[in-house]
């Protein structure tokens, strides 16, 4: 009881869940420290891994430490020349008569074409921080203009109709690119003269401690139920084919999910456990080698949610 007989609640850490920052531990830190040097020494950098491991977050993390505005493009398939240094949008029109004289009646029409700058050319011209996101969903052909960029030091505006051939690269522009390297095979391994250039690393799993901790600190719950939700998910991953399988993006939707729906954090409570097979059935049932990965899939999410363990606080 605290002072004058009245109950004292201690309030947990006010978390802000919308904050979409992310959590820096001691190697995240250092990742990016290394990184901003080399962007500062004029190298793109390169994160690669499987999904759901925080490279688009780590991305846009380090473009963040770098202090100039941010530009952010999403690699795909349709993606062209025009959407990266920009088209013609229309036209506009000026009319002018002039009847002041009334015997003289003049009249001067004129119509020119108005031009947008495309996210690359705005970029590069203005010393941005491009991240490209997942820049290998994108065709080479359209990703060959970085070549450019990143060897000579200037964009070709091609087929821009424009006065300038190219635009020179502002000095503080600096690229960050994303990619998963199970999208690398087939048509996209044409992207090598522009992987040569950039300085990859690649960002893995991180282990259940990590994680753990990161959804300790982004999420309202406590240290030991997070645990015990990064070894169920390590637990699962263990059974899939090499980099594939469940990620901390799965602990941290099962975490949100379980807490909206008021689901204890409890492998043996059945609430718990279809919340589990929903969220990770699909993507275990595909990494795994089974001749009924669906049934499999659930049996191994069971059989981890049994193992689970919240050990006390
Ligand atoms: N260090 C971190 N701190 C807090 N949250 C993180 C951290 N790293 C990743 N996350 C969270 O994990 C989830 C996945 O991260 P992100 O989207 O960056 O991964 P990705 O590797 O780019 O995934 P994909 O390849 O599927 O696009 C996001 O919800 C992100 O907020």
């Amino acid at each position: 009881m605290g002072a004058g007989g009245k109950r004292v609640t201690v309030l947990k850490k006010k978390i802000d869940k919308n904050n979409r920052a992310i959590v820096r531990d001691e190697e995240t830190e250092d990742l990016l420290a290394r990184s901003l040097q080399y962007l500062k020494a004029g190298y793109p950098v390169h994160f690669t891994g499987p999904s759901g491991t925080g490279k688009t977050s780590l991305a846009l993390a380090l473009a963040k430490k770098r202090k100039k505005p941010v530009m952010l493009i999403h690699g795909n398939h349709e993606l062209n020349n025009k959407d990266l240094i920009g088209d013609f949008t229309g036209y506009t029109s000026k009319k002018v008569v002039d009847n002041y004289v009334r015997s003289v009646y003049k009249r001067d029409e004129s119509v020119t074409e108005i031009w947008n700058d495309g996210r690359l050319l705005e970029a590069v011209k203005n010393g941005y921080t491009l991240v490209y996101d997942e820049f290998t969903r994108s065709r080479p052909t359209t990703n060959n203009i970085f070549l450019s960029i990143l060897e000579e030091g200037v964009l070709p505006l091609y087929g821009a109709k424009r006065t300038d051939p190219f635009v020179r690269v502002h000095p503080d522009f600096a690229c960050i690119f994303t990619s998963n390297p199970d999208e690398y095979a087939g048509v996209y391994q044409t992207q090598d003269a522009l992987l040569d250039r950039l300085i990859t690393i690649f960002i893995d799993h991180k282990d259940s401690d990590r994680e753990a901790a990161i959804i300790s600190e982004k999420m309202d719950i406590s240290k030991n139920e997070a645990q015990a939700i990064t070894n169920l998910i390590a637990e699962l991953r263990k059974e899939c084919k090499e980099n594939s399988g469940p990620s901390l993006r799965a602990s941290l939707m099962i975490v949100k999910l379980a807490e909206a729906a008021g689901i204890p954090i409890e492998g043996s409570n059945s609430h718990f456990q279809r919340l589990c097979i929903d969220v990770l059935g699909h993507q275990v049932s595909r990494c795994i080698e089974s001749n009924t990965p669906i049934t499999t899939a659930e049996k191994l999410i069971i059989k981890a949610c049994h193992n689970m363990k919240v050990t006390e606080e």
